[in-house]
């Protein structure tokens, strides 16, 4: 981003809070170029001392001018955010919304103006370690270069893929919620580790790194994970005596439920 070009983050918490230490950290943005806000006092004061930037509680005065806005409130405060931004915003500021559920035609009616630059985006916490992807998707007026200046962004912390709206609740359940469902796996890895006598910080190394190479695997190779999976399982070996309790568990079911709730969750929060 050029040095005169700003960007306002209103709704410093966890997402938004990874995206902005990372932009800062490859440079994207330098300190003088950021404004934040959060909705306490006392976490404005703290965050500014620990980041060396710019946090308030003033959404519009951090939002006056900018030229990208990085919306990171909750799905229920969107829409009040927006419109209360709006009569500061230049015509051709970006507005970037991370909620989940919150629909792209509401945000830009709240901002009122003729034709609103609205990218939502649905990031995921791996992007602290640079390895997030972000679902995005345009607005209705959303030109070719401001869709690329999102990806540019996002592509900070890791990958991106840009979808339809109606496919965002779905990314939501799957790749927004997704760490938190990998974590329990791997926390129960590693207690299986545990149970079958490793030490606790090896059995938990072992599955961090063998469900970070099973993915490695399928995104670098393009195979089909079924056809990774045949590889390791030796005929009348181990695996797949351990594969037979794992169906028998349930997995399959239980992992597409899982998404599916919280696609069926993501479709509720906002309400719109
Ligand atoms: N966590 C995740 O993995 C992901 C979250 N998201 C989306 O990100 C958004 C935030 O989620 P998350 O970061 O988890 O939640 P947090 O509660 O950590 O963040 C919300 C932030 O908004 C601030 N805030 C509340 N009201 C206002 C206001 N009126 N003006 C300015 N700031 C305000 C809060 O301030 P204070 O700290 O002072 O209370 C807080 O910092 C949600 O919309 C969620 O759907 C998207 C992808 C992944
Ligand atoms: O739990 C949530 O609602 C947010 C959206 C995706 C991840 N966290």
């Amino acid at each position: 981003m050029s040095s005169n070009q700003r960007i306002a983050v209103l709704g410093l918490g966890k997402m938004s809070g990874i995206l902005l230490q990372a932009f800062l950290k490859q440079g994207l943005f330098q300190p003088a170029q950021i404004a934040a806000t959060v909705a306490h006092e006392e976490r404005a004061t703290t965050l500014a001392a620990q980041l060396g930037i710019n946090v308030s509680t003033n959404n519009v005065e951090a939002a006056r001018g900018a030229d990208v806005v990085l919306l990171g409130v909750k799905p229920t405060q969107i829409e009040d955010l927006a419109r209360e931004i709006a009569p500061v915003l230049p015509p051709h500021a970006l507005v970037l919304s991370i909620a989940a559920s919150t629909k792209l035609a509401p945000i830009e009616k709240a901002l009122g103006t003729e034709k609103p630059a609205v990218v939502r985006a649905m990031p995921n916490t791996p992007a602290k370690v640079g390895a997030g992807i972000t679902a995005l998707c345009r607005g209705h007026w959303i030109s070719d270069e401001q869709l690329a200046l999102a990806e540019k962004i996002f592509q900070t912390v890791g990958r991106t893929v840009v979808v339809d709206e109606k496919h965002m609740d779905a990314v939501t359940g799957l790749s927004g919620s997704g760490p938190a469902f990998i974590y329990i796996i791997l926390e129960a890895l590693a207690e299986a580790g545990v149970n079958v006598g490793l030490p606790r910080d090896i059995a938990t190394m072992l599955a961090a790194q063998t469900t970070f190479g099973a993915a490695k695997m399928v995104l670098e190779t393009g195979a089909h994970p079924a056809v990774l999976k045949d590889e390791v399982t030796t005929p009348a070996g181990c695996t797949v005596d351990g594969i037979m309790e794992l169906e028998a568990g349930g997995v399959r079911h239980t992992l597409i439920k899982t998404v599916k709730r919280a696609a069926e969750r993501a479709k509720e929060l906002a309400g719109n």
